[in-house]
Formats: structure tokens, C-alpha cells, sequence
């Protein structure tokens, strides 16, 4: 492929009225790796995919494809694949709906069997998509993003709903996207649900941006850990800070590189600090995602 394109968000905000839905969320989507756009339902995500794509104005800030806009971009089908809420005519062929799509984006007609193809759908091209079970919807899904051969794919959701083959089959798949030099970007609610797909990760919580980094350095932290709040945290802070405690703050309170409760409540002690909360955090991967972004705030 030729040379990467980068997703940049810079500054993003957008409001709908009074809902801020995205606040300030900075990060950027290198080419040649999967990376899984994370959060609880509600976080932000969906807005800012749609943002990124033209959907939405923001509010302010940018959210660009190697600093050009969406709108603005010269080639768009060729810059970026998106699937969003992919919605197919019931009526319609697999083959059907790609052909339309291709005649509407100006791609040539070819590019139709050659993703079917890509996606492994070349056996049920002509059945009509109001029969396809959720797996091959997501399937056709994204052999519509392919359909411009882009730089860069955004899917929002992809592996939600497939059954375990569907699972493994996508996550190579989306891999090798990766390792021809595309931009990978995959939303999730659930770490667990692309932990096996991705190499970088990007949580945000409630329209903020809570980590970014690979995978492994998630992992790193998943050993256990103490999680602390109080009413105060300015003042907990100081005392962590005094005991020479290390931590980092998520919605639920300060994650502390410390597995005995006993050692951060006597910091707390010290420095007289009243505490809201005082656990220990289980290892593992999505024990260490749910307290970044705030345990029990799974339903919106
Ligand atoms: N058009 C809109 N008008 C008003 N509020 C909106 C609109 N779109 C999104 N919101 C609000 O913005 C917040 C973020 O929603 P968003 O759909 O971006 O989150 P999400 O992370 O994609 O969640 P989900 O996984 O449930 O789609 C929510 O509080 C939502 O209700």
C-alpha cells in the first residue's frame, strides 16, 4: 500500500444542547496496526466516528484523516472505509447491494466479486440480504467498506453479535488489513470482546479520553492493584503522593500499584484523609478496563 494516512483528533468537542457528548478528546490512529476504540455504552464513541466521517460538525476541535477533513478529502472512497449503522435493503442481493453501492461511490464494478471474495461471501452473492443471519451482515458490512480499497477502515461494532468462528474469522482478518499498512479503528463497548484483535487501544469514558496505548502495556497493569476514592481526591492525592504510592486516576477513584488495601488506607490515615472507597482490584484485563472507566456505568 502506499503511504498511511493517520486519524488525528485534536481538541474534539461536540454538545447536543445541553448533553456534552464528546469533551476535549485528543488521540491519534497510526496506520499498520488494529486499534479498539473503547468505552461503556453512552462514552462517546458512535459521535465521535460520526464526526470523524462528516456526520456531525464538532462543537469544536478536529477530527481529520492526516489533517484533512472528511468532506475535503480528494479520493473519500479511496481514503476511508466506514461502517457505521450499515443498513441493507431486505429485497437486495449481497451481490446486488455491493453493485449499488459501487455505481453511487463511482468504483468500478469489478471491486463487487473481489470483496465478496476478501470477506469469504463469494457462495451466497446472489441470496438476498433479508434472509442473512447477523454474522453474515456484518460480513457484507464490511466488504461495502472494502469496495474502495481505503487507506483506512472505521467500523463501529463489528464484532458485536458473531458467534465464536465469526470471532476468530474477523480477527485475522482485520490483521491482515493491518499489516498491509491500513488504519484499523474498531469501536467496542467491551475490552474482552477485542482483546484478541487488537494491538493498541483507546478508552474514553463519558466523552473523555481515559488511556491510550498498546495492549500489553494494559496488560502490564492488569497485575492487582487497589482502587481508592474519597470525596476529597485532591487531598488523597497529596497523601498517595507523601507515601510514594503510584497511581493513576479513573472514573472510579485513584488505581494504586499496590495489591494490600492495608498500605493505601494507612497513607490515607496519615495524610487524614476520609476515603469514599477502598478495594482490591482483581487482576485481569477487564477488571483493569471497567475500573478506567468506571465500573456499574455499563448501561446507558
Ligand atoms: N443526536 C443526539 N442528540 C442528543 N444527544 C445525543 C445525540 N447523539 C448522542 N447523544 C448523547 O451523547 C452521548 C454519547 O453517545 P454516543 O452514542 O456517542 O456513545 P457511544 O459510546 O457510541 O455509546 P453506544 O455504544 O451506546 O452507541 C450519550 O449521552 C447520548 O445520549
Amino acid at each position: 500500500m502506499g503511504d498511511g494516512t493517520t486519524i488525528e483528533i485534536t481538541g474534539l468537542t461536540k454538545r447536543f444542547g445541553a448533553v456534552t457528548a464528546v469533551e476535549d478528546l485528543t488521540f491519534t490512529v497510526e496506520p499498520g496496526r488494529v486499534t479498539g476504540f473503547l468505552g461503556p455504552n453512552g462514552a462517546g464513541k458512535t459521535t465521535t466516528l460520526r464526526t470523524l466521517l462528516g456526520l456531525e460538525r464538532p462543537t469544536a476541535g478536529t477530527a481529520t484523516f492526516g489533517g484533512t477533513v472528511y468532506r475535503d478529502l480528494e479520493r473519500p472512497f479511496e481514503t476511508v472505509g466506514a461502517a457505521l449503522d450499515a443498513a441493507f435493503h431486505p429485497g437486495r442481493s449481497a451481490r446486488n447491494h455491493l453493485r449499488v453501492t459501487a455505481t453511487a461511490a463511482g468504483i468500478r464494478s469489478s471491486r463487487v466479486d473481489e470483496v465478496l471474495e476478501q470477506v469469504g461471501m463469494s457462495e451466497f452473492a446472489g441470496r438476498r440480504v433479508g434472509g442473512f443471519s447477523l454474522g453474515m451482515r456484518q460480513r457484507l458490512a464490511l466488504a461495502t467498506t472494502l469496495l474502495g480499497d481505503p487507506r483506512v477502515l472505521v467500523l463501529d461494532e463489528p464484532i458485536n453479535g458473531l458467534d465464536p468462528e465469526g470471532i476468530r474469522w474477523i480477527r485475522g482478518f482485520l490483521q491482515s488489513l493491518a499489516r498491509d499498512g491500513r488504519t484499523v479503528l474498531v469501536s467496542s463497548h467491551l475490552l474482552s470482546e477485542v482483546q484478541q484483535s487488537v494491538d493498541e487501544v483507546v478508552i474514553i469514558s463519558r466523552g473523555r479520553l481515559v488511556r491510550t496505548g498498546t495492549l500489553s502495556s494494559l496488560e502490564l497493569d492488569a497485575s492487582p492493584r487497589t482502587v481508592v476514592d474519597a470525596p476529597d481526591r485532591a487531598r488523597l492525592a497529596a497523601a498517595l503522593d507523601q507515601a510514594g504510592l503510584e497511581y493513576t486516576e479513573g472514573r472510579g477513584g485513584f488505581i494504586v500499584a499496590e495489591p494490600d488495601p492495608g498500605i493505601v488506607g494507612h497513607a490515607a490515615f496519615v495524610g487524614d484523609v476520609e476515603l469514599s472507597s477502598l478495594h482490591r482490584l482483581k487482576s485481569g484485563l477487564e477488571e483493569s478496563f471497567l475500573a478506567l472507566v468506571g465500573e456499574g456505568e455499563g448501561e446507558a
